[in-house]
């Protein structure tokens, strides 16, 4: 039996973390805070943290090939230099929707920025319908549009052998998947591989572990999910001492270690004195599964 251990690994006080990240070469997690407008890059061995912030809401960070990193922010795909902190817009998205931003982002096994976008909330999951899209930003940076009609776009991840792209769109209580064309980068035929039940609540953010594997963070469920998007049954739940998870990575040595994002936004403060860790990272070890490496933008 491996014994799970769970732990607040950094106190940040997030209002809404999101996206990790593992980035090997600087022995990081990256992560955002999207209404605080920040990137983070936290180093576990030696405890520091550095935090860009920018000029609108940060939904998702991601590696870039050629140095740096590239963010979603507002309605724009940016690139992110760490050195001088300078951002530079690639592309935007959603111009003739003014209350739009994106939300969850990732890169896909080509390189190419997949985010999508959601109507700005009044209050979690609270918030004009249908307003979202997905995109992907193709490293020539040019953009594509897949779909629109999305209420808040979210978790995405592909398989092991590139075939499938998984996503979330969130107040659909479901984990989609599509085929993908890893040469083009088209998805078809979408179809659910899993329901969340009741008391799983809003998934949010997923990424795949080295068996296949998917791993959703469930939003005011308090725990992260383990699916077989296979058989579209449950293997494993983690409970984890906030509401609000809401997106979750492999990172650390071999990729090893889960660390878990979650927010404070949207707790009254009977919840917040219960929840004092609401906002860290969590950092879950004995899964006794790793993942795999995030793939860097090749743009
Ligand atoms: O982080 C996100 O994906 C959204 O931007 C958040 O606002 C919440 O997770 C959402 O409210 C839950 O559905
Ligand atoms: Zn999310």
């Amino acid at each position: 039996m491996s014994s799970i251990k769970i732990e607040c690994v950094l106190p940040e006080n997030c209002r809404c973390g999101e996206s990790p990240v593992w980035e090997e070469a600087s022995n990081s997690l990256l992560f955002v805070d999207i209404p605080a407008r920040k990137i983070c890059r936290w180093n576990p061995l030696t405890n520091q943290l550095q935090r860009v912030t920018a000029d609108a809401p940060v939904s998702s960070v991601a590696l870039r090939q050629s140095g740096g990193y590239v963010a979603t922010i507002g309605t724009k795909f940016c690139a992110l230099n760490w050195e001088d902190q300078s951002i530079v817009a690639l592309a935007t998205v959603d111009k003739d929707k003014k209350n739009n931003r994106f939300n969850d982002g990732k890169v896909d096994p080509a390189g190419r920025y997949f985010a999508g976008t959601m109507a700005e909330e009044t209050a979690p999951a609270v918030l004009e319908r249908h307003q979202g899209s997905l995109y992907s930003l193709f490293p020539d940076h040019h953009l594509k549009k897949y779909f629109d009609q999305v209420d808040i776009s979210n978790g995405l991840d592909w398989s092991l052998d590139h075939k499938i792209f998984y996503y979330i769109d969130s107040l659909s209580y479901s984990v989609d998947a599509f085929d993908y064309d890893l040469q083009t980068g088209q998805i078809s035929n979408r179809r659910s591989v899993y329901k969340l039940e009741k008391e799983e609540q809003i998934p949010d953010g997923m990424c795949i572990d080295a068996e296949g594997k998917l791993w959703v963070a469930c939003y005011n469920g308090g725990r992260v999910i383990r699916l077989d998007p296979e058989t579209g049954k449950r293997l494993q739940t983690v409970k984890l001492p906030v509401d609000k998870t809401t997106s979750c990575c492999f990172g650390g040595k071999d990729y090893s270690e889960m660390y878990v994002t979650c927010a404070r936004d949207g707790l009254d403060s009977e919840n917040l004195l219960r929840q004092p860790e609401a906002g860290g990272i969590f950092k879950i070890t004995g899964l006794g599964v790793k993942g795999i490496a995030p793939y860097p933008y090749a743009g």
